[in-house]
């Protein structure tokens, strides 16, 4: 947008009422945004992700940013058949040389969601009730990215001259495994060159009060085991008994992964894993977490460490396997008496510093073909990692950490926790090894949000102030120095 009234000078507290006063605007676009289905995983949404990158490019001009499309070319699924990827947004708004740039990543495609999954509400209409916002990407990653928006807009709005010069990364297949986006940065690799700070808002705070800084992800090696015994679907009745099956086949491969308290079975998975330093468990004991407040939150009897500074090391420092699903099994309601033909088990490792995937995914295969010999079962199997992405952690002591904690300060008054996070954003070790500057995390959500699970929300406080405090980042960031 042009500006051609002369600026005005910064002022926290009018950008602040001006996003109170369009808090039914940012409201109704959040929903606008969740209306559109951009599930990554499967193909046939595919038109549906293209479309919201387009839909947000397209928000990105009218705020006067030059917003280009990427195309990464094709996906191949492991059928063989293939689908063009969705293009990703590189833009920039201001080219000052006397201004810091500041680099924003988000995604605006979505995990999967269906309204029989247990979902009180259609999960691609968006429900305000009670001061909270429901749907599919509220909180990931939808809200955060209109967030940023919103932030730069009510600087505009204001003619307030924007402190820092932009640049955003906006991908649609994050929840894939990103899918194309090292290679298109690698190739790009001029369009980070000038960036001084990285800030990405696609994470939750802790729990549900005190806002955070995060400086720690785990990366996510995905595996699929493929498992087939007859050329179609059978029944039950008429040929059970003279078919060695591949459901048994493969619950006994998933089965054999990890036991009852979580212990990874694969021979030397954690060889890698970056010792504790020092000290290193009261960083995590003076943190604000309360463990049956977890427990409760996510209705579990038990927990398998009934102790806070455990379950925050398993959650952020140390490996996990969690088993996701097997495709081709029967999972309607009813009783089919079906032999599946052929299933794909579905199982990821989440890994830490200072493991590689590709040394996970050997160790991971070759413990599966071992099990595999020893079932000594006649059928067709092959296990592969179809995706392996990177952990990162990153330095707190930089100016990029305090004026994110200054902005959270400012905003909600707290001095913020600092925390690591046991998801994955697979960009993240990229950005800061491509840029060598400071990468942080800086979430607007809270932990309930429900991400990837029924009932998605963000609090209507949470995305509000979370605007406000981004407004107030893109200030404290342009005070280095100064
Ligand atoms: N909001 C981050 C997030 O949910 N990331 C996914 C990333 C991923 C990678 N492969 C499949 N999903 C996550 O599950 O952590
Ligand atoms: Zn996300
Ligand atoms: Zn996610």
């Amino acid at each position: 947008m042009a500006d051609t009234k002369e600026a005005k000078p910064f002022d926290l507290n009018a950008l602040t009422a001006h996003v109170d006063a369009n808090k039914d605007a940012y409201i109704k676009l959040l929903g606008e945004a969740i209306n559109i289905p951009s599930v990554s995983s499967s193909k046939e949404h595919r038109s549906q992700v293209i479309y919201m990158v387009k839909w947000m490019a397209n928000l990105l001009r009218e705020s006067g940013f030059s917003a280009e499309l990427f195309e990464l070319g094709d996906e191949t699924f492991p059928d063989g058949s293939k689908t063009v990827l969705p293009p990703v947004i590189l833009g920039h708004l201001g080219k000052d040389p006397k201004k810091k740039t500041l680099l924003i990543y988000g995604h605006l495609d979505v995990q999967p969601a269906h309204k029989e999954d247990g979902w009180a509400t259609e999960p691609f209409e968006m429900v305000h009730k009670d001061g909270r916002l429901f749907g599919r990407g509220a909180s990931d990653d939808k809200g955060p990215v209109l967030g940023w928006l919103h932030a730069i807009q009510a600087y505009q709005a204001l003619h307030m001259e924007l402190p820092v010069n932009i640049k955003c990364v906006f991908e649609g297949m994050e929840e894939s495994g990103s899918k194309g986006l090292d290679e298109l940065l690698i190739k790009q690799k001029e369009f980070l060159d000038d960036v001084d700070y990285v800030c990405i808002s696609d994470n939750y705070w802790l729990g549900t009060t005190k806002p955070c800084v995060t400086y720690g992800l785990r990366g996510v090696c995905y595996f699929f085991i493929e498992v087939q015994c007859a050329a179609k679907d059978l029944h039950s009745g008429l040929y059970g008994g003279s078919v060695h099956e591949a459901m048994s086949d493969m619950v006994y491969l998933l089965n054999s992964l990890v036991s009852v308290d979580g212990r990874i079975a694969i021979p030397g998975i954690m060889d890698d894993v970056e010792p504790l330093f020092k000290n290193e468990k009261l960083v995590y004991s003076d943190i604000e977490f309360n463990i049956d407040e977890y427990r409760q939150m996510i209705g579990c009897k038990k927990l398998i460490h009934e102790d806070k500074v455990k379950t925050l090391m398993s959650r952020w420092r140390y490996p996990s396997l969690s088993i996701h699903g097997i495709e081709g099994a029967f999972h309607d309601p009813g009783q089919k008496t079906v032999i599946p033909r052929k299933v794909i088990g579905k199982f990821s490792i989440r890994i830490v510093p200072d493991q590689k995937p590709q040394h996970i995914a050997k160790q991971t295969v070759e413990f599966l073909d071992a099990q595999w010999k020893a079932r000594n079962s006649p059928n067709t199997y092959k296990a592969y990692m179809v995706d392996g992405g990177n952990h990162w952690k990153a330095p707190l002591d930089n100016f990029n950490v305090k004026a994110a904690a200054k902005a959270i300060k400012n905003v909600y008054n707290v001095e913020p926790d600092f925390t690591r996070e046991g998801g994955s954003i697979p960009i993240t070790l990229l950005f800061q090894e491509m840029t060598g500057k400071s990468v942080i995390l800086l979430p607007m959500g809270a932990g309930d949000d429900g991400a990837h699970s029924q009932n998605e929300k963000i609090d209507v406080r949470n995305y509000i102030e979370g605007t406000k405090v981004f407004c107030s980042y893109l200030h404290e960031i342009a005070q280095e120095g100064k």
